[in-house]
Formats: structure tokens, C-alpha cells, sequence
């Protein structure tokens, strides 16, 4: 623009990125998608602002509305089928709204009010090389969950996040490798089990999914997010609560690991890792659900942002295939092989000998 060269476009695009975001996230907040949904017509700004003012039970600025409305118009978010009227997008329609089986509020609404924080302590994580909850949210101790699970709100809220994420990803991952051969499968740390019913509705031979998770999960889980009743996976989909950290009795033929690994640190990897080898009968696999480094760890931008979100939030990490396959070698399994799925979620399986 204007012959400067190089162009400072690509700076001034990053440096104005999260306006857009937190556009979005105020979009979410102030409810202004739902009431476009539940009033299944295009609204004024005014009836746009009565509906904001209602459910927030006090007077809200039309003039604010009028400029975030504009500005999620220019998003996509928003459309304008008729001057001075606004509707949803099918983006929004699809993406933004709580009654869409694709929904990503959940996931707006963490990124909101944690995961936008924490990256505000960025630098901190960086340079210190670990996560920034103390210094962001005054939170002590180590575990990160107990840290994201500190109300019952908070429960649901992650909850939401992780599902909407997971139900995106879910197909992808449990057909990257065929299961098949399967009749039980257990998924450590499935949270609202959304791996576990994709894998019983891609597998008619898989008798049994079992999702473990910790207890508070597990009762928010089955209230909020188990399938209805009569559906393919009647009977063949459970919960159990339990530390994954500890012994499990049984043995399946497959054990699912899906965004667990990035959590820990290495110690309490090989952990889970080896109990998941004994979990698992002769012949079973596990399969590991994870955004993949390239090679080279130099990509995908995706991955290397979520990999700065681990570091502000967890002891953990992102890893390229080859680190999967060096981690999983390490802990007794064969036959390690990684799919990039194209979808949010890679699959990498390896098997018990
Ligand atoms: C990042 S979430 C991933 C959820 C799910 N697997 C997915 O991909 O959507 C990590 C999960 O591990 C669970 N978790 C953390 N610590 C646990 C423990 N000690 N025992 C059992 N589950 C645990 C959390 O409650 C959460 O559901």
C-alpha cells in the first residue's frame, strides 16, 4: 500500500488480530447470535438492543450495539438482508449458536475468559518456560486442572470448549486408522465423550466405549452431554469416574488418548503411556489424538500457536510425529504411525506388541 515496501500490511494485520477475536467474543457475551436464532427473522439494532438489555437485565448503549453489530457484518458473521436489518450468517448459524450440534460457543467462551488472559502473560511463559496462572488469575498449586475446574461453571464452561472442538474433529480422528477389529475401546480423559461416540457410531463391532474422567467431569458429562437415548450408541457408551493416573482392571483393544499427552509433562506422559500398555490386551492400539508439528516443527501456525497455549496453561506440549514415535517407542509400543487427518485433531496409532 501507497509503495512502501515491504509492505507493513502483514504487521499491522497481526498487531489488530485479537480486536477481531475479542469482537467476536463480545458478539458471543452479549448473547446478540442467540437472540438472532430465537428470533428466527432478521431484528432492528433497537429490537437487537431490547433483546441484549433483557437478558442482561439492564439498559445496554445502542450506539455500542450499532458499531459491534457493523463490525461482525464486515466479520461474516453477520448479514444485512435489508437496510437497518440484521440476521445470521450461516457461519454464525452453524458456529455460533448454542442449539447447533456444531457449535463453537463453548469454545468462545473459554478462549474468552481463560485462554485470552493467559496469553496476555505470553512473554512471562516464554521467558520464564512455564505457564502463567499465578500470575495471571492469582491461582496457586500444579495442576492445571484443578485450576480450570475451580467452580462448577467453570466445569461446564471447558466442558462446552472441549466438546465442540472434539465433535468437529471426532470422525476424522477414529476413522484415520480403521478400528475395526475393536470390541472395547477405552478413552482416558474423554471429558463428554465425544471420541468414544464417534468411534461407536463409525464401529458396529465396538461393544463397549468407555469414557474415564474425573468425577465432577464425569456427573457434568452424562447430565449435559451424553447422546439420547435410542440412538447407535444405546448401551455401548459409559462413564467412569477415576483418576486416569491410577490402575484400570480390565483390558481392552483399544485405549484413546486425545489431547492428553499435550497436558503433561514428560514424567506424567510416560505415566499415563504406561499404564495405557497395560490397559491394553496383546494386539490392542492406542490411538492418539493431537494437533502434529511438521517434521521440521517449524509449522503448522496453528499448531505452534497452540503449542504457546500449552506453555501459558499446562506443562506440556505440541509434538511432530517423529516425537510421538519416540515417545510411544519409548514406552513399549510398535508400529507407530501418524495421519494428518485435514481435519483440527491428527491421529497417530501405535500398537501393544
Ligand atoms: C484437554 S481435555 C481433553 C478432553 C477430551 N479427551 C477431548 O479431546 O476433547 C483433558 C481431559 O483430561 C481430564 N483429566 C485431567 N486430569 C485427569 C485425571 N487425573 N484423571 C482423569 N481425567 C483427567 C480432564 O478432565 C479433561 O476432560
Amino acid at each position: 500500500m501507497g509503495g512502501i515496501t515491504p509492505d507493513p500490511a502483514p504487521v499491522l494485520g497481526l498487531l489488530n488480530a485479537f480486536r477481531s477475536s475479542q469482537a467476536l467474543f463480545a458478539a458471543v457475551d452479549l448473547a446478540i447470535f442467540e437472540i438472532l436464532k430465537t428470533s428466527n427473522s432478521p431484528l432492528s439494532l433497537q429490537l437487537i438492543c431490547e433483546g441484549v438489555a433483557c437478558r442482561r437485565g439492564q439498559r445496554v448503549s445502542e450506539d455500542g450495539l450499532d458499531r459491534l453489530c457493523r463490525t461482525c457484518v464486515a466479520l461474516g458473521l453477520l448479514e444485512t438482508p435489508s437496510p437497518g436489518l440484521y440476521s445470521l450468517t450461516p457461519l454464525a448459524e452453524n458456529y455460533l449458536v448454542t442449539s447447533s450440534s456444531t457449535s463453537l460457543v463453548g469454545y468462545c467462551t473459554h478462549s474468552a475468559r481463560v485462554v485470552w488472559p493467559l496469553f496476555g502473560g505470553l512473554s512471562s511463559a516464554v521467558a520464564s518456560g512455564s505457564q502463567v496462572w499465578q500470575q495471571i488469575f492469582g491461582q496457586p498449586g500444579s495442576d492445571v486442572f484443578a485450576r480450570i475446574y475451580s467452580t462448577p461453571a467453570d466445569v461446564l464452561r471447558f466442558l462446552s470448549g472441549m466438546h465442540s472442538f472434539a465433535t468437529l474433529s471426532a470422525p476424522s480422528v477414529v476413522t484415520a486408522f480403521d478400528l475395526s477389529f475393536a470390541t472395547s475401546l477405552v478413552d482416558l480423559g474423554g471429558a463428554t465423550g465425544a471420541i468414544a461416540r464417534s468411534a461407536c457410531e463409525s464401529y458396529p463391532g465396538l461393544h463397549s466405549a468407555v469414557v474415564v474422567d474425573l468425577p465432577h467431569v464425569v456427573a457434568d458429562a452424562r447430565a449435559n452431554f451424553a447422546p439420547p437415548p435410542g440412538g447407535p450408541c444405546d448401551g455401548r457408551l459409559s462413564w467412569l469416574a477415576a483418576d486416569f493416573f491410577t490402575e484400570q482392571d480390565n483390558q481392552v483393544d483399544v485405549v484413546v488418548l486425545s489431547r492428553i499427552l499435550h497436558d503433561w509433562d514428560l514424567p506424567r506422559c510416560q505415566q499415563l503411556l504406561a499404564l495405557s500398555h497395560r490397559l491394553l490386551r496383546p494386539g490392542g492400539a492406542l490411538l492418539v489424538a493431537e494437533m502434529l508439528l511438521e517434521s521440521d516443527r517449524m509449522g503448522p501456525l496453528p499448531v505452534l500457536l497452540q503449542d504457546l497455549n500449552m506453555l501459558c496453561q499446562t506443562h506440556g506440549r505440541e509434538r511432530s510425529a517423529a516425537e510421538y514415535e519416540e515417545l510411544l517407542g519409548a514406552a513399549g509400543f510398535v508400529d507407530v504411525k501418524a495421519r494428518k487427518t485435514g481435519s483440527y485433531l491428527d491421529a497417530v496409532l501405535a500398537r501393544k506388541p
